[in-house]
């Protein structure tokens, strides 16, 4: 049986629906050196964002087939790492987006009415009420930087308190920033003129201190700062020195550079809010994110695909049922061009034929990769690892299409330049659904794949197939069905045999000294 390892709280109903199909093991708050010593023992792992998996945990992770992310940020995860050893990242890409809008929302309101200070004061038996005179948010300007999901929501329902919006996001269109209500500015102006500043962006290059010491010094004295996104979006000490300086008239926070929070002197001022990540924290975000990512690992370890994965371009539960055919084509095209090739590929070309070709290409490439490279790398290769470990061994992709090759309706040609010379192979899909290989090296044959095949290029002669036949019959190996293709008559031809069993040790060089014979080729598919 499978066994998951969950390494954050989790809600129970995540443990249920992994326990259909696993072993689960709640093994919560585990120090990264025990993390490393039980992790090989898992097939999969889900966690939020208290688990930090590093390429030291994904290196010792030598079963693991699946990281999920009960959440959205992934950037507790390596994911690059996780990706080389063809490991599935899946996340929960909705499931605490109200949830996080709310505490954002929550932030603000808490920041305009001093609320957090007021409840300590009432509790501390005070009664200070022209100590907490605040600050309405109707009718100023919110600037939401990052317009996606969260933003989105948050500037729904400011726009319903009556606030104006101004959002910065390079990724978004006026039409969507309009629909919402919001007008895109560029960040100084954004930054110029909001009272209010809500993040809702992922920390990337581009967004690592994107409020610092200079954009602060833009904002207006009574500008307020929120960030329930990622911590490094806002340097801290820059932050914290132009609150106490005056220069802005608070923060609320929510995440942080370093999590937990370590000294910091974010705790210093009365008008910084600070919450332990908390935003994703409510009963039903906790069950939303649990149920998606768990029965994304259950999936995944039923061999069904992910819908969420972070680390599957272009491979969406989707794309992979509509393609499944092709894919497997285009695997087993692969698996065969790589072998006729022989190893150290240096270039594949995928060529999608006829209405194929208006297809995307992009997840036929990387299942024909995945096809190629499977003799090298066995089950270490999947549709996660293939376009990278390609890349690693310096094989160059080339995907090209033509709608004018029609001798079948949509056919896939695949070229690979290995350490055997250049070889390549056609393949289509009949009607229903079953692969024939419809080309080898220019020689039109209609064979289906199988798993044991001999190929040979030989001179179109009488005699030659009865010779190959009796040979294969002298070492017992029993032909299941075979095939030739020729271009011209008495010129060279291409046969292919489908055999019931393996070709036994040196039958292959036999073959080759068979008068006519100009190459022969045994695949295992
Ligand atoms: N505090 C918490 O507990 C939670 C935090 N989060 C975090 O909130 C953030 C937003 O989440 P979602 O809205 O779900 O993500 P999303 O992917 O829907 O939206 C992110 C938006 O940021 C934009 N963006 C990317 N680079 C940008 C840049 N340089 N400048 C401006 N905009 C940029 C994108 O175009 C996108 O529209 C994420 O970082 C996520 O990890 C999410 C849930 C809970
Ligand atoms: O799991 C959590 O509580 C953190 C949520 C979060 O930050 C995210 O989903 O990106």
């Amino acid at each position: 049986m499978a066994k998951v390892l969950v390494s954050d709280p989790i809600d129970q109903v995540g443990v249920e629906i992994l326990s259909q199909v696993a072993q689960v093991d709640v093994k919560t708050g585990l120090p990264p050196e025990e993390l490393v010593k039980i992790i090989p023992e898992y097939d999969a792992m889900m966690l939020r964002s208290g688990t930090r998996v590093t390429k030291e945990i994904i290196e010792a992770a030598t079963q693991l087939k699946i990281i999920g992310r009960a959440g959205v940020g992934v950037d507790n995860i390596d994911v690059q790492a996780a990706t080389r050893q063809g490991i599935v990242v899946v996340n929960s890409p909705e499931g605490n987006t109200i949830a996080a809008a709310e505490h954002a929302l929550a932030m603000m309101l808490s920041l305009s009415r001093h609320i957090p200070e007021a409840n300590q004061s009432v509790k501390n038996d005070k009664w200070e009420r022209k100590r907490f005179i605040g600050a309405e948010v109707y009718k100023k300007t919110l600037g939401v930087v990052g317009l996606g999901k969260i933003g989105s929501h948050v500037a729904n329902v400011a726009k319903s308190m009556g606030m104006k919006l101004l959002a910065y996001d390079p990724f978004i269109s006026k039409e969507r920033a309009d629909q919402l209500g919001c007008t895109l500015v560029d960040l100084d102006l954004l930054f110029a003129e909001s009272d209010y500043i809500t993040l809702h962006i992922p920390k990337t290059k581009e967004t690592t201190h994107i409020i610092n010491k200079e954009s602060l010094s833009k904002m207006k004295p009574n500008a307020r700062i929120i960030n329930c996104a990622r911590g490094g979006t806002i340097d801290e000490s820059a932050l914290a020195e132009a609150i106490a300086e005056g220069k802005i008239a608070g923060a609320a926070l929510d995440v942080f550079e370093e999590e937990p929070l370590k000294e910091s002197k974010l705790r210093e001022h009365e008008n910084i809010i600070l919450t332990p990540h908390l935003g994703a924290s409510t009963a039903e975000a906790q069950v939303n994110v649990a149920v998606d990512v768990a029965e994304q690992i259950r999936d995944v370890l039923l061999g069904l695909p992910a819908r969420s994965a972070v680390n599957i371009p272009g491979l969406t539960p989707d794309v992979m049922e509509k393609m499944r055919p092709y894919l497997q084509l285009a695997e087993t095209l692969g698996n065969l061009v790589g072998q006729l090739a022989g190893g150290r590929i240096e270039r594949l070309t995928v060529r999608l034929q006829g209405e194929l070709a208006s297809t995307k290409g992009q997840p036929i490439v990387v299942a024909s990769i995945k096809g190629l490279l499977s003799q090298a790398l066995r089950e270490r290769v999947n549709y996660v690892n293939a376009a990278i470990e390609a890349k690693e061994r310096g094989i160059r992709i080339i995907e090209t299409h033509d709608a004018s090759i029609r001798d079948y309706s949509d056919s896939l040609h695949l070229a690979a330049q290995g350490s055997l010379g250049e070889h390549s192979v056609t393949g289509a899909l009949l009607s229903d659904g079953e692969i024939r290989i419809t080309d080898v090296d220019g020689f039109p044959i209609n064979v289906p794949p199988s798993n044991y095949m001999l190929f040979t290029v030989h001179r179109d002669m009488p005699g030659i197939i009865g010779k190959i036949g009796s040979l294969l019959g002298s070492f017992n190996v029993n032909i299941a069905s075979m095939q030739v293709g020729r271009k011209i008559v008495r010129g060279d031809a291409v046969m292919a045999l489908s055999l019931d069993d393996p070709l036994p040790e040196g039958l292959l060089n036999e073959i080759t000294k068979v008068d006519g014979i100009r190459d022969a080729y045994t695949v295992k598919l």
